[in-house]
């Protein structure tokens, strides 16, 4: 139903539907602005999909729900969740409610394009913003073709710019209460437990300790997981319970290179999501084609060494340490993503597809763009890749950034009595630790078998 509201002097609708997808928070909401300016009230929706749910993992799994339930607190009780495929469950919802319109923050994954082009077809879907600073698609070379190298698309990302934050909060839109509709079946936010703080209010609490105390240094320490000075904001723009856009708008009044590097790290997930956008089967498959031909190890012994990965149990203390972190914490420093990344693909000659589902099953952050193409980065195969000869040594690697090995002494408690980097060189040594494995491989006949591997898919 439309009809002349007295005060405004404009046409509205008296219903609208504001459906939460990747931004579940309500300050810097363009997609509210956009909902208050055409229609009186405005319904609060989330679909579990069972899509996306599946796949997701207990830990992602709980974290959302500790975030709708905040988000479901701000809005006065008002959040409508419901399940199902929201191809059928959107359009049915307007028609129950009599919405004419459905506003979102656009989606550019491939599962999420592609779904939402299905919706716009029933609906009058207004896509306002999307959860990066830069939409994907946005920065261009002079031709108008996508960069695929980050270092141009940096400066261009740069040149570009983003909007300033969009000025909301939850009483930018009136609610309408979920309960008057009551043909719309509605599900329970399920009960969880979190192993990180999650949602808005926590977003915005350590986005500002980050600032106070961390952003400064950041250029020094983000290397080293011993320190573990990372912002760690990258589950809360998993969720969304916080813009980039808010968080460059405060990087901006701050010179230095901490500031600076941090830019930077924000600028690689709009890289990646540019790349996702414009390589939608990217998120499964090589994006460089010949890695096709890349021969993997298969059999019993290659189960085996799948599955020392996936416990921490390699013999090589930096990878296990980073592998425990991952199964403990539902979170990896990013230098030790690196490190266990091309233990997996270069020394096990195990896909990186296996890798990168049991991250996206694990991690808490995550998140396909930026973790497809983080694996496809360091297995060569991907847009601006490391090249494939540039292997890690899990040794040196850890001499050089958990130089005094705190890192894997918190982590593997079985390395303990060990002090200082020698922790790092066990497996080299050959000594005989109690409860933890000898080396499964040798790094140095891999990381030959792995050039043997390349040198033939390269011709
Ligand atoms: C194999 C592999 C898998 C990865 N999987 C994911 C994932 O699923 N989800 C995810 O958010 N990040 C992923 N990353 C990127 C990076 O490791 C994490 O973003 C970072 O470790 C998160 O910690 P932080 O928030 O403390 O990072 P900070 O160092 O504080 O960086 C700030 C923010 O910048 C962004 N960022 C930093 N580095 C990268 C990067 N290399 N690529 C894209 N964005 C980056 C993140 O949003 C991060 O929160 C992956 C990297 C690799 C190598």
């Amino acid at each position: 139903m439309v009809r002349i509201s007295a005060t405004r002097r404009e046409t509205v609708a008296e219903n609208t539907i504001v459906w939460f997808r990747r931004d579940l928070r309500t300050a810097d909401m363009p997609t509210f602005l956009a909902a208050a300016a055409s229609a009186e009230r405005s319904i609060g929706v989330f679909v579990f999909d069972p899509v996306l749910l599946k796949p997701s993992g207990v830990r992602r799994r709980d974290a959302l729900y500790a975030c709708l339930r905040e988000l479901d607190e701000k809005l006065g009780g008002r959040l409508l969740v419901i399940s199902g495929d929201p191809v059928v469950e959107i359009p049915k919802l307007a028609a129950l409610t009599g919405a004419k319109q459905v506003h979102v923050s656009a989606d550019f994954g491939p599962y999420g394009a592609l779904r939402d082009a299905r919706i716009a077809e029933k609906v009058d879907l207004v896509r306002t913003g999307s959860p990066f600073a830069v939409a994907p698609g946005r920065v261009t070379k002079d031709d108008g073709s996508p960069y695929k190298v980050f270092t141009p698309f940096f400066r261009s990302w740069l040149d570009h710019g983003w909007r300033a934050p969009a000025k909301t909060s939850a009483d930018t839109v009136a609610w309408a209460d979920a309960d008057t509709f009551s043909e719309v079946q509605r599900t329970e936010i399920p009960d969880s437990r979190t192993v990180c703080p999650v949602g808005e209010a926590a977003a915005l609490r350590q986005w500002k300790d980050f600032l106070d105390d961390g952003v400064a240094s950041y250029h020094e320490h983000r290397d080293r997981p011993d320190f573990d000075d990372t912002s760690r904001m990258s589950v809360h723009l998993k969720f969304g319970t916080i813009h980039p856009r808010t968080m460059l708008e405060d990087l901006a009044g701050r010179d230095g290179d901490g500031p600076k590097e941090f830019r930077r790290q924000l600028a690689w997930r709009d890289f990646y999501g540019d790349v996702l956008h414009h390589n939608p089967e990217s998120a499964r498959r090589n994006l460089d084609r010949k890695f096709d031909a890349m021969r993997h190890d298969s059999g019993e012994d290659a189960w085996m060494r799948w599955e020392a990965w996936c416990e921490g149990q390699t013999g090589y203390p930096i990878v296990d340490a980073g592998m425990r972190q991952l199964r403990d914490e539902g979170w990896m420093h990013n230098r030790v993503r690196m490190i266990v990344a091309s233990f997996l693909v270069k020394d096990l000659h195990l896909p990186w597809w296996w890798g990168a589902r049991h991250f996206m099953r694990n991690l808490v952050d995550g998140d396909l763009p930026a973790n497809q193409h983080g694996w496809q980065w360091v297995a060569g195969s991907g847009t601006d890749a490391a090249p494939y000869f540039r292997i890690f040594n899990p040794i040196t690697q850890g001499k050089r950034f958990d130089p005094d090995g705190d890192y894997v002494r918190r982590w593997v408690p079985e390395l303990r009595g060990i002090a200082g980097s020698k922790v790092h060189t066990v497996g080299d040594r050959g000594d005989k630790i109690e409860n933890y494995p000898q080396p499964i491989v040798d790094h140095k006949e891999e990381r030959r078998e792995a050039l043997d591997r390349y040198e033939r898919i390269k011709r």
